[in-house]
């Protein structure tokens, strides 16, 4: 994924989407028979009234949620003064539980030190739908968009809290509503006690 910044703007050169990778496209008559399958499964009818469209909504929720496309996520600008922290919060994403297959929210908060290269702010909540989209664990989902935040603005010093609700552990189970927060701190998010402080302080945690 190319970087796209202000300079290439100025040079005239357009914005590269993203193309959709092989691996993020369903197989999607194979998802209309399993949706009919597992009506049988559960002892329905799938061409009773009100189930006979069922199968092509699932198959339609399924492609939905793993062929996201989140667009441009690295416009990024020459930054006025370097050396600022950044924190963006209160971004809502949904994802899916890879151990159930059920769905988990996380408001997720992400902070970075600046160097010469701002990112654009609806890119960190486009980075965070990225990720949010497949099959996962809320750890991996921290890391990964830890990883993409790091690469696109060159910094190392990278901050991501999510606190998540997982359907699994509320909906069955153990049946227990309960808020897990995770974290991954880095560079001086890590390495310093006051700087990852002021950033728990500014994201409100
Ligand atoms: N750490 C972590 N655990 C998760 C996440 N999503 C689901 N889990 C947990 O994954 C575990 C799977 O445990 P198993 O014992 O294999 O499955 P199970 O018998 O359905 O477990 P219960 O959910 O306890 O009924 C459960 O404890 C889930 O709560 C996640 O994002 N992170
Ligand atoms: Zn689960």
């Amino acid at each position: 994924m190319a970087l796209y910044t202000d300079e290439a703007r100025e040079n005239g050169q357009q914005k590269q989407r993203p193309v959709l990778h092989e691996s993020k496209r369903v197989d999607y008559g194979a998802l209309l028979r399993l949706g009919r399958e597992l009506l049988q499964a559960l002892g329905e009818d799938p061409d009773r009234e009100g189930l006979r469209d069922t199968p092509r909504r699932w198959a339609d929720s399924w492609r939905e949620f793993i062929e996201y496309e989140p667009g441009v996520t690295d416009t990024c600008f020459s930054s006025v003064s370097t050396d600022q922290m950044v924190c963006v919060s209160g971004l809502r994403v949904y994802s899916m539980c890879e151990h159930h297959l059920m769905p988990f929210w996380c408001d997720v908060a992400i902070g970075y030190i600046a160097g010469d290269q701002v990112l654009g702010l609806s890119k960190f909540a486009r980075i965070a739908h990225q990720f949010a989209h497949q099959l996962q664990l809320q750890e991996r989902l921290g890391e990964q968009i830890a990883d993409e935040v790091s690469r696109i603005t060159g910094t190392p010093d990278v901050a991501v809290v999510l606190k998540g609700e997982h359907l699994c552990m509320v909906s069955r189970g153990i049946r227990t509503p309960g808020i897990m927060t995770s974290s991954v701190m880095r560079g001086v998010f890590r390495a310093e006690s006051e700087t990852r402080l002021e950033f728990l302080r500014l994201i409100g945690s």
